[in-house]
C-alpha cells in the first residue's frame, strides 16, 4: 500500500482548507438572506403595504419551526444518525425551497389578498406565505450552521479548528455585510424583490457548494477507509441524556444565550438608541452598529488562531464576557453622550463578539464526543433561539414601561380613524355591523400606532401632541383617496379590514414626512445588557472552574 493511501485526507492542507471555503458558502448566502429582510423593511411597508406587525411576524417567522416545532432539535438528532451528507443537503434544499416560497409570495400574490387563520386572525395572504418561505428557510439555515460545525471538528480536530470555525464565521458575516450594504440600494434601484432573488441565487450556489462538498467528504472517508482509526459506537436517543446532564454543556449554552442575548438585540435597538443618547442624526444612526459585523470579519479567525495554538479558551470566553460587561455599563452612564463614545465602544462589542464565538463554538467538541456533537451544537442553538425571541420580547416591555409619557396619541389617532371609516361608509350608504366595525377601527389604530413607534425609530424630531394631532388630520384627509382606491362596495367584515389596512397603508408617507418625535430613554433597557453581560462573566467563570475540576482541555492548544 502506497503512503499517499495510508494517509487521511485531512493531512492535506489543501483538501482541508478547500472543504472549509466550500462548506461554508451556504452560510455565505444564508446570513445574507437573514439581514436582507429587515434592511428592506421601509420599502416593503411602502411597496407592499406591510404594517411593521407584519414585519414583526415576518422576522420572527425564522424561528417559528425550529422553536414551536423542536426542528432544531430534531436537525440535530438526525445529523447524528445519518451523517453530515445527507443533513447538509437537505438542510441546504430546505433553504433553496424556504427561500424561492418567500421569493414566490411577494411577487407573484396580492398583497391585498386577505385569509383568517386560527391564532393569527385576519392577515395578508402574502405575509403568511412569506413566513412559511421564511420559516422553512429558518429550518434549512440552523441546521446547515450545526452541519458545518460538525464537518469542521470531522476535518480540523487535532489541526487549526477554531481558526477554520472563525473563518467559517467570517465567510458567514460578509453574507451579513452584503446584505447591510446592497440590499437596500437594490430594492431602489431595480424592486423590492430583486434583494430576495439575489438570496435565491446565492441559496442555489449555496446547494451545488454543499453537493461539491460531499464529493470531499466521500473522498475523506475513502482515505480513511485503511487507516486504524479509533471506530466509535453510533449515536443512540439515549446519548442526548448524557449531553444534558453535562455540566460545562450547560455552561456553555447558558453562556451562548446570555452572550447573544446581550448583542444581537441591542443591534435591533441601536440606531434608535445612538439618535436618543448620543444625538448622531438618524441618517448616520445605522453606521455605528455597523462597525460590529465588520470588524468580526477579521477579528474572529484571529483570535480562533490563538486559541488553536496557545488554548485559554475559557479565558478567551471570560475576557470577552467582561468585555461585553464594560461596554454595557459604559453604554449606561448618563452624561457620557458623545457619538464618537458610542462608536468606540461598538468597536470594543466587535471585539467581544469575536472572543467569545472564535473559543466558544470550537470548545464543544473538547466536552461532548464527536458523534453527539450534531445534537449537542443543535441544543445551544435551541436554547439560543428561545433567548433571542424571549429577550427582545422583554426589552420592548422594559421600554415602553420606562416611557410611559412617550407612546403616541392613540386616543387622537383612534378617533380620526373613526371618522374616516365613518365618512367612507356614510358617502357609500354601506351598511355594517356596529362590532366589526369596532374590530376594524381597533385593528387599524394598533397597526397605525404601531407603525408611529416603529417608523420614529429612525426619523426623530421634537415629541408634541401638536404632530401626533397633525397626522391625525392627514389620516382624515388621505385615508378618503385610500378607500376610494378600494372600490368598496359591501360592510361585511373582511371588507372594514381591509379598509383598515388599506387606511394604515396610506398613513405611512405622512408618519415619514410628520416626523413624529418619540424620543426613547433607553437607560432600563441597557441595564439588562448589564446584568446579562454581568451573568456572562460569572457564568465564564464557572465554566473554566468546571473545566479545571473535570479537565476538557479547554485552556490546552487545539492544534497537537
Ligand atoms: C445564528 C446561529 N444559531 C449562530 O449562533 N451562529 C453563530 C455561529 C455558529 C458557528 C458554529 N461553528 C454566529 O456567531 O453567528
Amino acid at each position: 500500500m502506497t503512503e499517499a493511501i495510508q494517509k487521511s485526507l485531512r493531512e492535506s492542507p489543501i483538501a482541508r482548507w478547500t472543504a472549509m471555503f466550500v462548506v461554508s458558502m451556504s452560510m455565505f448566502g444564508a446570513y445574507y438572506f437573514n439581514y436582507a429582510g429587515s434592511s428592506v423593511k421601509p420599502i416593503l411597508e411602502t411597496a407592499l403595504g406591510w404594517t411593521s406587525n407584519d414585519i414583526g411576524l415576518y422576522t420572527g417567522s425564522y424561528g417559528w419551526f425550529n422553536v414551536f416545532f423542536l426542528m432544531l432539535i430534531f436537525s440535530g438528532i438526525i445529523l447524528d444518525k445519518l451523517g453530515i451528507r445527507v443533513t447538509g443537503l437537505a438542510a441546504t434544499a430546505f433553504m433553496v425551497v424556504g427561500t424561492a416560497l418567500n421569493y414566490w409570495a411577494m411577487t407573484s400574490l396580492s398583497s391585498a389578498a386577505m385569509i383568517t387563520l386560527p391564532l393569527f386572525g385576519y392577515i395578508k395572504t402574502q405575509v403568511i406565505i412569506s413566513c412559511l418561505g421564511f420559516a422553512i428557510f429558518g429550518v434549512g439555515s440552523e441546521a446547515t450552521g450545526i452541519t458545518l460545525s460538525k464537518a469542521i471538528v470531522k476535518w480540523f480536530k487535532g489541526k487549526e479548528m477554531a481558526l477554520a470555525m472563525g473563518l467559517q464565521m467570517s465567510i458567514a458575516r460578509l453574507g451579513t455585510a452584503l446584505a447591510l450594504a446592497i440590499s437596500l440600494p437594490l430594492a431602489i434601484k431595480f424592486s423590492y424583490s430583486t434583494p430576495i432573488l439575489l438570496a435565491f441565487i446565492l441559496m442555489l450556489i449555496g446547494l451545488i457548494a454543499f453537493i461539491t462538498y460531499i464529493v470531499l467528504d466521500k473522498k475523506l472517508d475513502a482515505s480513511e477507509k485503511n487507516l486504524v482509526v479509533e471506530e466509535e459506537e453510533p449515536f443512540r436517543i439515549k446519548d442526548i441524556i448524557s449531553i444534558i446532564t453535562n455540566k460545562a454543556f450547560w455552561y456553555i449554552a447558558i453562556l451562548c444565550v446570555l452572550f447573544y442575548g446581550a448583542v444581537f438585540p441591542f443591534l435591533y435597538y441601536a440606531p434608535d438608541f445612538v439618535i436618543n443618547k448620543y444625538h448622531v442624526s438618524s441618517q448616520f444612526a445605522g453606521f455605528i452598529p455597523m462597525l460590529l459585523p465588520f470588524g468580526t470579519i477579521f477579528l474572529t479567525p484571529l483570535f480562533g488562531g490563538i486559541y488553536d495554538k496557545k488554548g485559554k479558551g475559557a479565558t478567551i470566553m471570560i475576557v470577552g464576557a467582561i468585555l461585553l460587561l464594560i461596554v454595557h455599563s459604559f453604554l449606561a452612564v448618563p452624561f457620557l453622550n458623545y457619538w464618537l463614545f458610542a462608536a468606540v465602544m461598538v468597536i470594543i462589542l466587535g471585539i467581544a463578539f469575536s472572543l467569545v464565538p472564535s473559543a466558544m463554538w470550537p470548545s464543544v467538541p473538547k466536552i461532548i464526543p464527536e458523534k453527539k456533537l450534531g445534537t449537542a451544537y443543535a441544543v445551544i442553538f435551541y436554547i439560543q433561539n428561545i433567548g433571542l425571541v424571549v429577550i427582545p420580547m422583554l426589552l420592548g416591555v422594559v421600554l415602553t414601561a420606562s416611557n410611559p409619557n412617550v407612546s403616541p396619541n392613540k386616543a387622537l389617532i383612534k378617533s380620526s380613524i373613526e371618522q374616516s371609516f365613518n365618512k367612507v361608509l356614510a358617502t357609500n350608504q354601506i351598511t355594517y355591523k356596529p362590532s366589526d366595525l369596532s374590530d376594524a377601527i381597533d385593528k387599524t389604530t394598533e397597526n397605525v400606532v404601531d407603525s408611529i413607534v416603529q417608523t420614529t425609530f429612525y426619523t426623530p424630531a421634537p415629541q408634541n401632541e401638536v404632530d401626533t394631532a397633525a397626522l391625525a388630520n392627514n389620516i382624515v384627509t388621505n385615508n378618503l383617496i385610500a378607500a376610494k382606491q378600494l372600490s368598496l362596495n359591501n360592510g361585511s367584515k373582511n371588507s372594514l379590514l381591509a379598509m383598515g389596512n388599506a387606511f394604515s397603508k396610506a398613513t405611512y408617507p405622512i408618519i415619514k414626512n410628520e416626523k413624529l418625535n418619540i424620543t426613547y430613554n433607553y437607560e432600563n433597557d441597557i441595564l439588562l445588557f448589564v446584568l446579562l453581560g454581568l451573568l456572562s462573566v460569572v457564568v465564564g467563570f464557572l465554566l473554566k472552574l468546571e473545566d479545571k475540576k473535570k479537565g476538557y482541555g479547554l485552556e490546552s492548544p487545539n492544534m497537537k
